[in-house]
């Protein structure tokens, strides 16, 4: 395992989560979106950064694709810099039911065929942290590109994560790519907060009745069925059409099984992702009086 010494801590945020996945289309911006809304609801402040620049979904389906002209695009940062910059001069994320969005596509343009370099990746999602105005957030989601790679590598190496949701899909072949996913953020030390099975049944439009439609997993199910099950959201066709007008399934239908389940799924992340950080505060303080009774043991002897 590496260690991670020199991980900062992003001062304006209390809890700052990822949601990753091994395989694309998995459902992982329509979760991040959700969880962010469904946070919100709850009378929590969220930001909601859109790491993924090789599909940045996130402006759509909050409906906020334009970036206007106030956003600040004269806000330049040196890219590999993390000082403090006024906030008059940093970018102002977008505000869509009550979370700030910011998304690497209002800057590479979500019809742009070219994505940048994976190394400019970690540049760009560090220029998008630290020069970014968020204000004080109780929490901030990542929502992260498929895979293993750039801005994964980055974030893990120099930003001190609270916790990691995977997304992935009941059949094999997703559930193998997320359990890379798993591997990865345990080999950066980032704790794991539980995997969302999205997708998970279908709900029937005609007969309401859920209906399985992926054949259930055999493999990579030892891995990933260590970890908490954070939820389990059907696919319903109405979701996606909505999501697609910019609508989150917890705005536009929030008594569907999809929205309720997705709300349990929001509750379930703050649940753990706070009890993680009072585990950790109490082995900080326990290794801090550790080090002091050692001190004064040490002072005595001299
Ligand atoms: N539970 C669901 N019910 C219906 N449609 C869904 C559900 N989850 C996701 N979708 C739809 O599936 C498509 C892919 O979802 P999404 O973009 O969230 O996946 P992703 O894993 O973020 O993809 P990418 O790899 O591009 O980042 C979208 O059209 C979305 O609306």
């Amino acid at each position: 395992m590496v260690e991670h010494t020199q991980r900062a801590r992003l001062d304006y945020v209390n809890t700052v989560f990822v949601v990753g996945s091994g395989k694309g289309g998995v459902g992982k911006s329509t979760v991040s979106v959700n969880l962010a809304v469904a946070l919100a609801q709850r009378g929590a402040s969220v930001g909601l950064l859109d790491g993924d620049a090789y599909g940045p979904s996130i402006p759509l389906m909050l409906g906020v694709r334009k970036r206007a002209a106030s956003q600040g695009t004269g806000a330049v940062l040196p890219l590999a810099e993390r000082k403090e910059i006024a906030p008059e001069k940093k970018l102002q994320p977008l505000l869509r039911y009550g979370v700030k969005v910011m998304s690497v596509g209002f800057f590479i343009g979500e019809e742009q065929a070219v994505a940048p370099m994976p190394d400019v990746l970690g540049l760009l999602i560090r220029q998008l942290l630290y020069s970014v105005n968020w204000g004080e957030l109780d929490y901030l989601i990542i929502d992260l590109p498929p895979g293993t790679s750039e801005p994964q590598a980055t974030l893990c190496r120099e930003v001190q994560l609270d916790g990691a949701v995977l997304v992935t899909t009941p059949q094999d072949i997703a559930r193998i790519d997320t359990s890379k996913a798993l591997t990865m953020f345990k080999n950066g030390n980032v704790p794991v907060l539980g995997v969302i099975q999205n997708m998970d049944g279908f709900m029937c439009p005609h007969c309401g009745e859920r209906v399985e439609i992926f054949p259930q997993s055999r493999e990579a199910r030892v891995q990933l069925d260590d970890l908490p099950l954070l939820g389990r959201i059907p696919l319903d066709p109405s979701a996606a059409a909505y999501s697609d007008k910019g609508y989150p399934a917890v705005v536009s239908m929030p008594e569907s099984p999809v929205a309720q389940a997705l709300v349990d799924a929001a509750e379930q992340v703050a649940a753990s992702a706070a009890r993680l950080k009072r585990v950790s505060a109490a082995d900080e303080k326990e290794k801090g009086d550790t080090e002091e009774k050692a001190q004064t043991e040490d002072e005595r002897e001299d």
